[in-house]
């Protein structure tokens, strides 16, 4: 039995107080057999603390005959909460979820937030989570951002390497992540600080170049090599380049669903404390990744689903891309130029 750590436990206290937990309030963790030990015990131990009451909702894998990757997020949507009513409702009647399993994409997830409660993912190791601990300024920066995405018509992105994507938004709504769920019905990812929207259906149009350095999730590699995307109407409609450009045409082609060249969420990352490098650090099967979601200036490209955006495009099929020296523009505001953020107070009034 390993020794709880103080640190987790006081990073833990502070997540959940900026969550707003208070005494008397249902707390459910959601955990299953890959759960990190260390996170279920401090987390478990801090929302005692805070006087809250506290259920565990165990639930077991499931997808492991069918995804090509121990990775939580390389077989989205389907998951154990599926036609489980008890384990549901449990999560329903409380007043914060955290999510030590990885619900993203499910229909579950939405049932649970439509309840009122809050949600909490949080499947990354303690010292990733320690390290990227999220603050109130996080969540000012985070917002002040959604703020303007959430008015925006057009987006636009241009790099050097070629890409120049367009698309309409504003049908879809923004989903921003600061790392904390303090709001009745909010979901939130600890860690992150970026912000995401899905384009208007079969409005995204261009080409977009994956470049050297740029990641695509769950494969958790630095391309070595570009590989050049062709977006018509908003699906993939052509990928070319080298090796890296087979194992993502092979990858893709496994699913047999046409969806999954569909695009999916676009945003930019806005988390000082993420680090491009850190993915070179770990093993695969050790992180999902988050500092590559969330670094300072990253563009975030991504494919297939849009449940987390209400919409019914539901194949399990989830690549996130973050892109680096990339330019993102709203209705022709620069948000990022070559990867650097453009401050808040450099831009237009709001
Ligand atoms: O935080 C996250 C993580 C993965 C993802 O697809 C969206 N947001
Ligand atoms: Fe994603």
């Amino acid at each position: 039995m390993s020794l709880p750590n103080p640190q987790l436990l006081k990073a833990w206290k502070h997540v959940l107080t900026l969550s707003k937990v208070k005494a008397g309030e249902a707390v459910t963790l959601l955990v299953s057999s890959n759960t990190n030990q260390d996170n279920q015990a401090a987390a478990y131990l801090a929302a005692n603390e805070l006087g809250a009451t506290v259920t565990v909702v165990s639930l077991p894998q499931i997808n492991t005959e069918l995804s090509l990757s121990r990775d939580k997020t390389a077989y989205v949507g389907a998951t154990a909460l599926q036609n489980n009513k008890a384990a549901l409702a449990a999560l329903q009647n409380s007043d914060l979820v955290i999510d030590l399993m990885l619900l993203l994409f499910s229909p579950e997830q939405a049932k649970i937030l439509e309840s009122g409660a809050r949600m909490l993912l949080a499947v990354e190791p303690p010292e990733v989570l320690m390290r990227i601990l999220p603050s109130q300024d996080d969540k000012r920066r985070v917002l002040a951002a959604e703020h303007r995405l959430k008015r925006a018509k057009t987006m636009r992105i241009e790099s050097a390497a070629g890409t120049a994507l367009h698309c309409e938004i504003g049908g879809y709504p923004v989903i921003s992540e600061y790392g904390f769920a303090d709001e009745p019905g909010r979901w939130d990812h600890w860690p992150s600080g970026f912000l995401v929207t899905w384009p208007n259906e079969k409005t995204t149009n261009g080409t977009v170049v994956l470049d050297r350095g740029d990641i695509i999730f769950p494969f958790k590699d630095y391309l070595r090599s570009p590989i050049e995307l062709d977006i018509a109407n908003g699906y993939i409609s052509d990928i070319r380049g080298g090796q890296d450009s087979d194992f993502l045409k092979s990858y893709m082609a496994y699913f047999k669903d046409p969806e999954v060249y569909a695009v999916s969420h676009l945003g930019w990352g806005l988390q000082p404390k993420a680090q491009w490098t850190a993915l070179g650090m770990y093993n695969k099967e050790e992180t999902i990744g988050q500092d590559g979601r969330a670094f300072y200036g990253n563009f975030l490209f991504s494919t297939g689903p849009n449940t987390e955006a209400g919409g019914n495009r539901n194949t399990p099929c989830h690549l996130d891309i973050p892109m680096r020296n990339c330019s993102v523009f709203l209705d022709d505001e620069p948000m990022t130029v070559h990867g650097e953020v453009i401050p808040e107070d450099q831009k237009a009034v709001a």
